[in-house]
């Protein structure tokens, strides 16, 4: 046991002995590095602070400078301005004005990149700063001593050094002013595409934007421009420029075309004498490669920085996806009216006559009378002489309707406004107004609305358009036969004549099953549905309750989308939407409106009562700013139906002829409905008025045009789909019912015996329905025994092995 101790111990001493070798190993490096580190940094500083000290005394020292270095450093009578002294003036020299010029800052980067990497002070990477470094500092002394060729001959600096000159001259010689200019361009622009790794697509995607392009572009090109000419003319400075150099010795350098090359060869050669083959050679090699300035660089990510922000900028366009979609055209629609005014003035006159004769008998004076004529009706205002009461007048109403031998009479009393009187008087043969005529008018063609909806005519012969948004739920309620179906026509067709498919998605529900099944036609366009929904057009009850929870949902999700987006109301979410403000991979979609249409509201509120009242009610209150509006059509407008719940959640009805005064007052709170003409005679209530207008006219065969006319151009390659709405009731397990089998149960069958795998996810794609529907085959496929039961992830067996068992079994079910 002792043994067994004591050799544990000695092992463990001969580890920790180990480790501090290894240890003391490591920081003797550490502190290698570290000393070297310090000493490239003083180094680099020393050589900074020379360099820029050589720009701003550079001049003074100018005339020792040209002494060798020998001279320089051992003669004890010279005097240099330099801060860094005869040794610093001597190095700031040979590396600006002998060697590369003011890419020479370029070096002491790198230098302090170097301390910064032995001293292990900061992760850097001296491969990438290398690489890049090094191309820097050969493209901009070469592009300096192309660029700036003018000022060798008027200072003392050189900016892009005897290098960057000598280099940029062979280059021009060979291959001319313009091919060094391109030359270097193209080095650049291949440089930044190897450094930025979006580079490239973003240059890309600023050449072919040709509408952006000019502004950026004529700006930089031009800098381009107006620096290229200045570097070839060299011909002037060469002059003034040989003056210096001639104190120098020879060497030959070949030049292409200019005279006084060999001046310049001779000042730049005495102090590059060995240096100058090597820097040739260095040129070839440095040719393929493609070496952009530090500042070039940012100047060219600035570009494309502003760049992306006009491409962003763009507006997005919703209605790209069906670009060619043509708005149904106007010839699409009848016209019903013949355009001449249908009330005559003997007939004006004689219900004047009438009217004043009538009030007259019961002592009211009347001291003005004024007819305006609409399309059915005819206004009569009065202003009663003074001190008659106006209840007086009101009360007249049956009087007056029994001396003009008329119905529908109505008296205002007073007209809101206007301090008279009004008698609503139907004229004898009443004009239609086609709902092409509301369509061309300026009213509905000029409006701004976001969804506008052109309802008739006023009793003034105006049109009467309003807007959807702002309304923003409908109850449409009249008796039976009196103009309902054809109002909603209205105002169904007005919104497809004004808005896009990619703006607007209705979802209908019928439960009539005739109204509005003519509108499967623009499914594709123009239709909202449930994901696994055959049918467009909702007639079931049952489907109503889904569909208006998925609305719900609907909804949600859009305030979700809304809150992210800081919008208070879809307008503004589209349009931040559209100038590109929000991004689609983080959810963001563009929004149509989505307008629900009810028709026969009263079959459902009978059949499912409060699981339909409610979420129309909550989808009223809250829908609104999610850009979901609603119009709900009852023929029978009794208080059972017309809820107070659904009527405080509906501001905006419209009411057609009644029978009686208390329906009258259910739909609009006031009387006056069963006072109406009938055939599209209505009063619109907004809330604050009350406003009487014939509705346009539009008869089922034009619907039917204009949905053809629709239908017939290429849509979207679904309906818009709703959220998928789980019902959590319906799907009992195990209560498959065989005898009412999907109408896909063979096909599915089918798909799975040959692909041998019970998947639904399959189904679904295969059938292209929801997971619900799909769902509900794999439950009804194992109820017949065709597929096993879940096996949580993996796919369900598949019980029959070829497709003649599953025939015998699909004859048998
Ligand atoms: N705006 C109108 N201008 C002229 N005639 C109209 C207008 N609206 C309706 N009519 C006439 O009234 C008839 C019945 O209209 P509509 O079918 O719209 O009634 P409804 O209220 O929908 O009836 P129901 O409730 O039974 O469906 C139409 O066939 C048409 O002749």
């Amino acid at each position: 046991m002792a043994k067994k101790k004591t050799s544990n111990t000695s092992r463990k001493n001969n580890q920790k002995s180990n480790f501090r070798n290894r240890l003391s190993k490591l920081s003797n490096w550490e502190r290698v590095g570290g000393i070297l580190s310090i000493g490239l940094f003083f180094f680099a500083l020393y050589l900074l602070i020379s360099l820029i000290s050589f720009l701003l005394s550079g001049g003074a020292d100018q005339s020792q400078l040209s002494l060798t270095a020998r001279e320089i450093l051992t003669n004890p009578n010279l005097k240099i301005d330099n801060v860094g002294g005869k040794w610093g003036a001597t190095m700031a020299d040979w590396f600006i004005n002998r060697g590369i010029g003011l890419a020479s800052f370029g070096v002491v980067y790198l230098l302090f990149i170097m301390a910064v990497k032995l001293g292990r002070i900061h992760k850097v990477s001296l491969s990438r700063n290398f690489g890049f470094g090094i191309f820097l500092i050969i493209w901009s002394s070469v592009a300096l001593g192309y660029f700036m060729a003018p000022l060798y001959e008027q200072s003392y600096l050189y900016p892009g050094g005897a290098y960057g000159f000598f280099v940029s001259q062979w280059f021009n010689s060979v291959i001319g002013n313009v091919g060094t200019f391109f030359l270097l361009m193209a080095t650049m622009l291949i440089c930044i595409i190897i450094a930025f790794e979006n580079a490239w697509p973003v240059m890309r995607k600023w050449m072919s934007r040709p509408k952006k392009q000019p502004a950026t572009d004529t700006t930089l090109s031009d800098e381009e421009v107006y620096n290229t000419p200045k570097a070839p003319v060299i011909n002037e400075k060469d002059d003034s420029f040989a003056k210096v150099v001639k104190e120098d010795d020879e060497v030959e350098v070949v030049y292409a075309d200019d005279n006084n090359k060999e001046e310049i060869e001779l000042e730049l050669e005495p102090e590059f004498d060995d240096i100058s083959p090597k820097k040739k050679a260095e040129d070839k090699k440095d040719d393929g490669p493609k070496d952009p300035e530090l500042e070039v660089e940012k100047r060219v990510e600035d570009d494309v920085v502003a760049s992306i922000q006009q491409d962003v900028l763009e507006d997005y366009d919703p209605t790209l996806d069906l670009s060619r979609y043509e708005f149904p055209a106007l010839d699409l629609l009848k016209e019903w009216s013949t355009g001449n005014p249908q009330v005559t003035n003997e007939e004006l006159i004689a219900n004047k006559n009438r009217i004043v004769e009538t009030l007259k008998n019961y002592n009211i004076e009347i001291v003005k009378i004024k007819a305006t004529s609409g399309p059915t009706i005819t206004l009569y205002e009065i202003v009663p002489a003074p001190g008659i009461r106006i209840s007086k007048i009101k009360n007249l109403e049956d009087d007056i309707a029994l001396s003009l031998a008329a119905l529908g009479i109505r008296i205002i009393a007073p007209i809101p406004g206007k301090g008279t009187v009004g008698i609503e008087v139907p004229n004898r043969k009443p004009e239609i107004v086609s709902m092409r005529s509301i369509i061309a008018s300026r009213t509905f063609q000029e409006s701004e609305f976001e969804l506008p909806i052109a309802l008739g005519k006023t009793i003034s012969n105006e049109t009467y358009a309003v807007d959807l948004t702002k309304m923003p739920h409908i109850l449409v309620a009249g008796a039976t036969g009196q103009g309902k179906s054809v109002g909603l026509n209205a105002i169904i067709t007005s919104l497809l004549y004004k808005k896009h498919p990619s703006q607007l998605k209705f979802v209908f529900v019928d439960p009539k099953k005739v109204e509005l099944n003519l509108y499967s036609v623009i499914e594709k366009h123009f239709l909202a549905k449930m994901p696994g929904d055959d049918d467009p057009i909702i007639t079931d009850v049952q489907k109503v309750k889904n569909t208006l929870s998925s609305l719900n949902m609907e909804m949600d999700d859009r305030y979700d989308l809304l809150k992210k987006a800081h919008a208070r109301n879809i307008k503004e979410y589209n349009q931040k939407f559209i100038s590109r403000r929000l991004n689609p991979e983080k959810g963001f979609r563009y929004l149509p409106y989505i307008v629900v249409i009810i028709d026969e509201f009263a079959d459902l509120i009978m059949t499912a009562g409060k699981e339909i009242e409610l979420p129309i009610a909550r989808i009223a209150q809250l829908a609104r700013a999610v850009g979901i509006h609603m119009i709900i059509a009852t023929q029978r407008p009794s208080i059972n139906i017309i809820t107070g719940v659904i009527k405080a959640n509906f501001p905006a009805r419209i009411a057609f002829r009644v029978a009686s005064m208390v329906d009258s007052r259910t739909i609009l709170d006031s009387p006056g409905a069963n006072q109406l003409i009938g055939k599209g005679d209505m009063l619109v209530s907004t809330g604050s008025s009350l406003t009487r207008v014939q509705c346009a006219f539009v008869d089922t065969p034009e619907v039917e045009s204009i949905v053809h006319f629709i239908g017939e151009q290429p849509g979207y390659p679904t309906a818009f789909l709703l959220p998928e709405y789980i019902d959590g009731n319906s799907d009992e397990p195990g209560a498959v019912d065989l005898k009412n089998r999907d109408d896909l149960f063979d096909e599915a069958a089918k798909l799975v015996v040959m692909n041998q795998t019970g998947s639904t996810s399959a189904i679904q794609r295969k059938f292209s329905i929801g997971y619900n529907r799909a769902g509900r085959i794999m439950d009804q496929l194992e109820a017949a025994g065709i597929v096993g039961p879940n096996e949580g992830s993996k796919a369900r067996q598949v019980l029959l092995q070829d497709e003649y068992s599953l025939e015998q079994l699909l004859n048998n079910l």
